[in-house]
């Protein structure tokens, strides 16, 4: 605490009366009172005779009288820490002093007020001293035995032993032994400060009860600071059994005089009791014995144990310094407590943040000393400086908090603008947003608007490229079919629909897609697809021209007959020697599968019954959609099971798909034409009639003779995949059935990745989907199967035709290029932005200056250009001096007139700026 004797009684006494009174008692001991027999040899035993005078100054006239004293008392005295130690074991295991029946606390006196009271006038019941004592207040209802705690500060060294021994005996017995039991020496000085009892218990005739620490036990206390953490453990321990609290209520009912309690702690450090502990262990006693508490023995066990722990290594004298701060009862509950207690088993009060960061604190009272007051006076400064500090910090950021959070709210108030002075961005951004701003305010371009909007641009330079091409075609390395024919896996054909006119009306689209070679004596090959972009800074236009080989391109000229006789027709007749077809029609919605198809069905049908009566045939239809098969041949449309055959693996078929047995190719064509009237079509953005399903005619060929099966031939017209944009404006049902083609045709794509790396394709990849499960045999390596990717040539449609084209180039050759193009060219075009200005001369490339030199005065100086060296730019050019222009022109006139020209054509363009 750091104060003196008696200020350290002043400050710590909870109230001023007691206060001034022990003060005035521990002062009334003079110097030269007759001198105790037994603190003079205490005092020669350990060589301090020559401090008795001023220690009877202090009040010093007995050995206890010692342990009412500050360390900082006896320092001032002249002891060294190592006789306050010494001297404070003397003193606690002095029996002599205990055994004084006569002795009176001279705290106990200074607390009730009188300068001499025996124990004889004491109270002796507990309504006695609650009167006596002047602090009590009368209890209304049915207890009125109980009062509000009492201070009592009577010390334990004046409390006869058998007193003590009693209050063990019998609690009943002796309630005011039992306070003088647990009566501590609170408010007298350092030794004792803070040990204040709670005497509601005994008062109340349940306590008197304490626990004796046996003798011999180690006294150490460990050094102040660092008993703080103990404190909290050493009341944990007690707290276990039993509460030292006093019924809330009573405590309660008088705030103005609410108890301090005694801290549990102070039971520690001394092996003869000195008084603090003592009553701190009869606080736990008594309030054991409120509480039907059990035995304090296994506690004091546990104390002991950490008393011997802590004296190895406590060092500095720890002689009955108070570590807890008195507590407040008013604060806490007695049920509460006594619930905590049963919950948690340790904590008998409620702990606070430690306000310098040490940990939870006690609770204390408002009006308490707060835990840091306990502190040496150097450490307490040093945490109040650091407090101070963080307090400081704190309410620096408060401040700026609230200034951010004003000035959130109101923003400053601005004069209105009138409406011309508006900026034209009215949203500003800021904090994290900002960093999107740029993101924002950049417009968005969509590729296809692009395209759109500089059709001529790009149709331009499609141009231009199909008009090289056609000389160059030579130059390109092309497979010929027979080297591809070896490494074939399927035969893919490609065929282009032509551009329809509200394409290009309604959405500005233009043809991108170029079929070569043109020459109508050899058969087209190849595809280039012209991919007309816009490079990362929105102003330079780009073509990526991909070439693609395949089987077969057809162009959008060609009729459905020469689609037919190139890509179906060898099948047919395969099919008609007992071979097993497929023709499967892939590509986007919209790109001419189903047009395509129907015409392949209808000139098969004819070339199916040329045979003539040789060969019989069955048809079924079946329709996929999603994971659901359908026979289109009924009316009813049936749902039918896919089922695997046992007989082969990875082949399924549609189980009981009704069967038609066409007599004559009109037959034929009919029912395939009532099959497709019963598929599921609508209207999307690309397709009026898009079909919304996958369709499959399977064809299977008998030889009328034996019945015996010939071979087949499978049409499957698969649904167009689908973009964003093509089922923007769908239903959600039309969405879903979008997402299951796009899932199915994936499937797809994977078996054909699979066929073009490995040839054998594993069962799962089959079941991916009721389109490959249908599939399996046809995909087979021993069935015949021709692709025919039909593409859309619309420059909104590129992406999409890309992927087809990749996917069919992919099928088509064995371990092929994973992007499936042949060859890309990339063309940079001009700068549509530098297009649009006047160029600055020195911005010329070397062809720039060769035509303005050659176009300059009608020709006049078209030899100048072509002396000058090919690489000559516009940055040379504007560096020409007039002596050079004079030599280039080989006159000085020219020369001169040369240079006049340059600079006028530099200044124009400075000014066009
Ligand atoms: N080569 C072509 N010549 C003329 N018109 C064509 C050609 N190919 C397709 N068309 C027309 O384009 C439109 C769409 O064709 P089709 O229905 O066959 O596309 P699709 O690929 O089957 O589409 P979906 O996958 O949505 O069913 C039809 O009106 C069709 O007549």
């Amino acid at each position: 605490m750091g104060c003196g004797a008696s200020s350290a009684k002043a400050a710590c006494s909870p109230d001023a009366t007691s206060t001034k009174t022990a003060s005035k008692s521990a002062g009334s001991r003079a110097p030269n009172e007759p001198r105790d027999p037994e603190l003079l040899q205490l005092l020669e035993a350990h060589g301090l005779v020559e401090q008795l005078p001023d220690l009877q100054a202090l009040g010093v006239s007995k050995p206890a009288h010692l342990s009412d004293l500050l360390v900082e008392d006896l320092e001032e005295v002249g002891l060294s820490r190592v006789q306050i130690r010494q001297l404070q074991r003397a003193v606690a295991q002095d029996p002599t002093d205990r055994s004084s029946p006569s002795a009176v606390s001279p705290l106990r006196l200074r607390e009730n007020g009188t300068s001499a009271v025996s124990p004889q006038e004491l109270p002796q019941t507990p309504k006695e001293f609650a009167q006596h004592s002047g602090i009590v207040s009368e209890r209304k209802g049915r207890d009125t035995t109980h009062t509000t705690p009492v201070r009592v500060t009577s010390k334990q060294e004046d409390v006869p032993r058998s007193a003590a021994t009693d209050a063990h005996k019998d609690e009943h017995e002796a309630p005011l032994d039992g306070i003088r039991a647990g009566a501590s020496s609170s408010g007298s000085g350092r030794f004792a400060q803070g040990y204040s009892q709670s005497a509601s218990s005994s008062v109340g005739g349940l306590g008197g009860r304490h626990d004796v620490k046996p003798k011999g036990a180690p006294s150490k206390k460990p050094p102040l600071y660092k008993q703080t953490q103990k404190v909290e453990k050493v009341q944990r321990a007690d707290a276990n059994g039993a509460s030292c609290l006093p019924p809330a209520d009573q405590s309660s009912r008088d705030p103005g005089t609410a108890q301090r309690h005694l801290p549990v702690l102070a039971c520690e450090g001394v092996r003869q009791e000195p008084p603090h502990r003592q009553a701190s262990q009869a606080d736990v006693g008594e309030a054991k014995g409120h509480l039907g508490g059990r035995e304090t023995h296994d506690h004091e066990q546990i104390r002991e144990q950490r008393a011997d722990s802590e004296d190895s290594r406590a060092s500095s004298v720890g002689f009955d310094v108070t570590l807890l701060p008195e507590v407040t009862l008013p604060q806490l509950k007695g049920p509460q407590v006594h619930e905590a207690n049963k919950e948690e088993g340790t904590p008998l009060l409620m702990s606070r943040q430690d306000p310098f960061g040490a940990g939870p604190q006690p609770n204390v009272g408002r009006d308490a000393p707060a835990p840091s007051a306990q502190l040496p006076p150097a450490v307490r400064q040093r945490l109040e400086a650091r407090e101070e500090a963080r307090r400081a910090q704190r309410s620096r950021d408060v401040s700026s908090d609230r200034e951010v959070s004003e000035r959130v709210r109101s923003p400053p108030r601005r004069e209105p603008r009138s409406t011309s002075e508006r900026p034209s961005v009215t949203r500003v951004h800021t904090g994290p947003r900002a960093a999107s701003l740029g993101a924002a305010s950049r417009q968005m371009f969509n590729k296809n608007e692009l395209r759109a909007a500089h059709r001529a641009l790009f149709t331009d330079a499609i141009a231009k490229y199909q008009a090289k091409l056609e000389q160059t075609t030579a130059d390109f390395v092309v497979r010929s079919p027979s080297a591809l024919r070896s490494s074939r896996v399927v035969d893919v054909y490609v065929r282009k629909r032509p551009l329809f006119p509200h394409e290009e009306t309604k959405r500005n689209d233009f043809d991108v897609v170029s079929v070569l070679p043109r020459s109508s004596h050899s058969s087209p090959t190849q595809v280039i697809l012209h991919n007309c972009l816009f490079q990362a800074d929105l102003r330079t236009p780009v073509i990526h021209h991909l070439r693609f080989a395949f089987d077969h391109v057809f162009d959008d000229e060609v009729s459905d007959e020469h689609v037919y006789e190139n890509a179906a027709m060898s099948l047919v007749e395969s099919a008609k020697t007992g071979h097993a077809n497929t023709i499967l029609m892939f590509g986007q919605t919209g790109s001419g599968k189903t047009h395509t198809i129907k015409a392949i069905e209808r000139l098969a049908a004819h070339d199916l019954f040329i045979s003539g009566h040789r060969l019989s045939l069955t048809l079924s239809v079946v329709e996929l959609r999603g994971s659901h098969c359908f026979d289109l041949l009924l009316p009813n449309l049936p749902e039918l099971r896919l089922r695997e055959l046992r007989e082969q693996q990875s082949a399924f078929i549609a189980e009981g798909a009704h069967e038609l047995h066409p007599q004559t190719p009109e037959d034929l064509v009919a029912a395939f034409e009532a099959a497709r009237q019963r598929r599921a079509t609508s209207a999307t953005e690309a397709n009026d009639e898009s079909s919304r399903s996958h369709a499959i005619c399977s064809i299977r060929l008998f030889e009328r003779s034996g019945g015996s099966p010939a071979g087949s031939l499978t049409l499957v017209d698969c649904a167009g995949t689908e973009r964003r944009k093509d089922s923007a404006n769908h239903s959600k049902e039309r969405q879903q059935e979008g997402a299951e083609i796009n899932a199915s045709l994936h499937a797809l794509k994977e078996c054909i990745r699979f066929m073009s790396k490995r040839q054998r394709i594993p069962p799962h990849a089959f079941r991916a989907s009721a389109l490959t499960k249908l599939l399996a045999t046809s995909l087979c390596s021993e069935t015949r199967l021709s692709v025919i990717c039909t593409i859309a040539p619309a420059a909104s449609d590129t992406e999409h035709t890309l992927s087809t084209l990749r996917t069919g180039a992919t099928l088509r050759i064995k371990g092929s290029d994973q992007r499936g193009e042949s060859d890309v060219q990339k063309e940079v075009l001009q700068n549509i932005l530098t297009k649009q200005r006047d160029l600055h001369p020195r911005q010329w490339s070397p062809q720039q200056v060769q035509t303005w030199l050659t176009e300059l005065e009608d020709g006049n100086f078209a030899d100048v250009s072509s002396s000058l060296p090919t690489e000559f730019t516009g940055q040379m050019l504007v560096r020409l001096s007039e002596g050079h222009c004079v030599q280039l022109c080989g006159s000085e006139g020219r020369g001169r007139l040369l240079f006049d020209l340059l600079h006028k054509a530099i200044r124009g363009s400075d000014q066009s700026r």
